[in-house]
Parts: structure tokens; sequence; C-alpha cells
């Protein structure tokens, strides 16, 4: 049996595969994102270590048959760590807005060293808030013994080991993709410590075998070997087995637009360069808003999701003019814009909840739209549906409608934890089963809405920012 866990930002998901490769159970168990201050995204690696001893001991009942453990994870956070996996701090996420200063120290860099990421440099990724956490909170930065990302944390804890490996690090604007390994020149003109970086070791290479305490905690053997793992984009390409001629849509907490690449693309503004779990790589556009905007407004609505489903739906598309900016932690692709921030617009007396709560799913799913738009995959690339913020059919369909492509629908309980257990099993992805295929309907009257929508941003472009807090 394979196991994999995916260390997500909502929760973590455990799921056990046999020899076969069929699915035998799977289990998840989710913790808060806190914001103690304006702009900032943190959780407790304790409560990521708790749910993982839930999500797998219900996942791997009979644990003591589980030959090897894969991992992966959210991506782009700082977890500051001592050598033992006792955490300095609660972990930064990728949603956290908080280093926007720090976007100068790399403004400054020479071009020719920040080419060589490859990426668009914003908040939430682990090189700016290590930046920050330098700057505010020396004591914590100097004590600390390593900086990994939030699935090698688990592995330390899991193997009393620490590694990083090309997709994660890819990830946090300290990566060379151009040389595949730590961007040391960019870390040494930042003046940040090397030392914090752990070594590199390949996603399927195997790093050593559970510790007698993390056994213990698990439910699981001691022998069971634990491999590297991938970033959650890069595992959820392995788990449905994404070709080059498809695009990968994942709708978490973020929302993920996908495209293989089995060379380095050349960057482009707004998207995303990273490295694949195998030697290729994958162009991103990243939704920051997705799930977690639609959790947002349903709570401000205090509506449970059986609600909220039922007063959107009660709402005609355009939802009467309501818009909703979805922008609560800033945005990634297109507008690249820390400061951006949500909310709705537009509402008149003769509005309600309904379309409150209808302007949020349209206001997510135009956003999901506009980073499709940037990504600007070929026509004939079909669009692959993943995702725990994916599975309400009246949302999916809401999804095909604004995307105007069809959404090919994989019979997949997390892409991510799957891709996670093949890196365990060695093992090439076994062809996805399409479940459904959701066809745009073509009815709505898109164009005007979708103007409004980007229009709204548009006006209140600048407007963000230090005058709002942020
Ligand atoms: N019924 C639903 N419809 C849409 N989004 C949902 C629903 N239930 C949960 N979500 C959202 O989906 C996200 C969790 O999806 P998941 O794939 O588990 O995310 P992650 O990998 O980021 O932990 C959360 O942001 C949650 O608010
Ligand atoms: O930000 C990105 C990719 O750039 C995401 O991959 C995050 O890693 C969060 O993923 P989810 O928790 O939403 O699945």
């Amino acid at each position: 049996m394979f196991l994999g866990v995916d260390l997500g930002t909502s929760s973590v998901k455990a799921v056990l595969y046999d020899e076969a490769g069929r699915l035998v159970r799977d289990a998840s168990a989710a913790y808060a994102v806190a914001s103690p201050r304006p702009g900032w995204a943190e959780t407790d690696p304790e409560a990521w270590w708790s749910a993982t001893v839930s999500a797998v001991r219900t996942a791997a009942e009979d644990g003591l048959r589980v030959k090897a453990l894969g991992l992966s994870g959210q991506m782009h956070g700082v977890v500051l760590t001592n050598l033992d996996g006792s955490p300095a701090r609660p972990a930064v996420l990728w949603a956290d807005g908080r280093a926007t200063r720090q976007l100068a120290a790399y403004e400054a860099v020479p071009p020719t060293l920040l080419a060589r990421l490859r990426n668009p440099v914003t908040t939430g990724m682990a090189g700016p808030t290590l930046l920050w956490l330098r700057d505010h909170e020396p004591g914590v930065y100097e004590g600390a013994s390593l900086a990994l990302q939030p699935k090698d944390w688990l592995r330390l804890r899991l193997t009393g080991k620490a590694h990083a490996e090309p997709s994660d690090a890819s990830g946090t604007l300290l990566y060379d993709l151009e040389r595949d390994a730590w961007h040391d020149d960019l870390v040494a003109v930042l003046g940040l410590r090397r030392d914090l970086l752990p070594p590199l070791v390949a996603s399927g290479e195997r790093v050593g075998e559970l510790s007698t305490s993390a056994a213990r905690a698990l439910g699981l053997s001691e022998g069971v070997q634990v491999v590297a793992g991938a970033a959650d984009t890069a595992a959820a390409l392995l788990g449905t087995g994404l070709t080059a001629s498809q695009v990968q849509l994942t709708v978490g907490t973020g929302a993920q637009l996908v495209v293989r690449s089995a060379t380095l693309p050349t960057a482009r503004r707004g998207v995303h360069v990273f490295r694949g779990a195998d030697a290729g790589f994958y162009v991103l556009g990243a939704v920051q808003n997705a799930g977690l905007a639609l959790e947002w407004a349903r709570r401000a609505l205090r509506a449970e999701w059986r609600e909220f489903y039922a007063l959107a739906r009660s709402a005609d598309f355009g939802s009467g003019g309501v818009i909703f900016l979805p922008y609560l932690t800033g945005d990634r692709t297109p507008h690249l814009d820390p400061h951006a921030r949500g909310g709705w617009i537009g509402a008149g007396l003769q509005h309600d909840a309904s379309h409150l709560a209808r302007a949020a799913f349209e206001g997510v799913a135009f956003s999901i739209r506009q980073a499709l738009g940037a990504l600007a995959p070929a026509e004939t690339h079909l669009v692959r549906l993943a995702g725990g913020g994916s599975v309400h059919p009246w949302w999916r369909q809401l999804l095909a409608d604004v995307l105007e492509r069809p959404l090919e629908v994989v019979d997949i309980p997390d892409a991510s934890a799957l891709g996670a257990s093949l890196l365990a099993r060695g093992a090439e992805a076994p062809l996805a089963k399409v479940e459904g295929i959701v066809e745009p309907r073509g009815e709505l009257r898109l164009a005007d809405a979708v103007e409004r929508f980007e229009a709204a941003y548009e006006h209140l472009e600048g407007w963000f920012g230090p005058r709002l807090g942020a």
C-alpha cells in the first residue's frame, strides 16, 4: 500500500492506494488560516501535525501494510523551524501580504540575477517573507535553524531529516530555474542566511524512514519509506496525468491554471514558471482567492454551504448588477497586486443576500477567467477540473459557462495527494478516469458582466493599499 499526504491550505488529505493503484480509503482533517494582523495569513504547524495524525490514522486504518509515504503541499510559504522540527513561530503562508516593503530589495537586485528566477516578484513567497522576518523578528530569524516549505517541514517531523526538492523550491523566489539549484548569488545579494535552506533532492527520492515517534503517532510501522514529494500543483499534474495539450484547473483555497512545458519557458508578465516533479516545467496562472473568498463571503452572510448555494441559485446571472471583487489577499494573476482587496460593489435597495451570494461565485469565476486569459492556452487545449473547491455541480456549470470551455472532470478524490502517492510508489499515473464533461451552455450575457467586473478593478487599482491599512 502507498500513502499520499497533501498538506493543503485549508485541510490535509490522506489517500491510501493499493499495489494495483486502486483507491482504498481517503480522509481529510481541517485547520484554520489565521489573520492576526491585516494582510497576514498564518497557520500553526502544530495544527498541521495534529490534522495529519488524524487524517492518516483514518485513511490507513491497517497502517502496518503501508510501504511508502509521499508528500505534497501548499507552496511558497515559510516555516522557520528548529532542527528537531519544533516551529520557531507560526508558518507564514502564500496568502500572506505583509512583505510589500521587502519587494524593494528585489527591485534593487541586478536584472541578470533576477532573470534567473523566471518569475514575477510578489509577496507570500519565501524570499520576501524571509526578508520581512529578518527585519521585523530578528531574534526568531537568527535563532531558527531552517526555513522550510510546508510539506518539507512535515517530512522533517516524520523522518528527522531536512530536505527541499525542486518543485517547491522553484516557488520560493530563491531558486535559479536556469541552473536548477538554489539561487546562491541572489541569496547573497539579498543578505539572507544561506544556511537556512536545506539540501535539494529529487522529488521522487526516498529520503528516509519514519522515525519511531512519528510511526507511533500515525499508527504506521517504522520501516515506512518517506519520499521527498512535490509542491501541490506539481503533484496534481502527476495525479491527473496532465498531457501537453491540456490545461489543469484546480480549485481549492486558491485556484491554479496550469500548462505543462518540456523545456524552460520564457517569463511572461503575471504568470509563474515552476519546476515539475519530473524533469519538466509548467506555466501557472495563480488565482489567490477562490475557495478562500467563497468561504469568507459565506461566513459574512452567515450561511452554511447548502444555504449559500441556495441563495446564489435564487438570483439570476449578473447578480442584478452587483459585483464581487474576490481579492481579499491581493491578486497574483493577472494583476500582480498585493495591495488589492475585495468586497461587493454596486448594491442598491433592490438587492438582497441572494445577489451578494451569486456575485461571490461570479466574481471568483471571472477572476479564474482572467487568469485563463493571461495563461493564453491554445483553443484546442482541453481544460481538466480538479480540487476540493470544485465539487458542486452548479458551481462546475457556472465555471464552464464563464470560462466558455468544456471542463473535463476527473474521478480522483484529491489530485495532489494521488500525485504524492505515485511518487511514493515510483509509478506513472494510471490514465485518469473522466467522470464527465461539463459543457458551457453559452446562454449567459457574459460580455457585459465580465466587462463590468474587469472595469471595477481598473477603477480601484492604486486606491487600495496603504490608505486601507494594507
Ligand atoms: N461546497 C463548496 N463549494 C465551493 N467551495 C468550497 C466548498 N466547500 C469547501 N470549499 C472551499 O474549498 C477550499 C478547500 O478545498 P481544498 O481542495 O480542500 O483546498 P486546499 O487544498 O487549499 O486545502 C476551501 O477554501 C473551502 O472554503
Ligand atoms: O499558490 C499556489 C500556487 O502558486 C498554490 O499552489 C498554493 O500552494 C495553494 O494551494 P491550495 O491550498 O489552494 O491547493
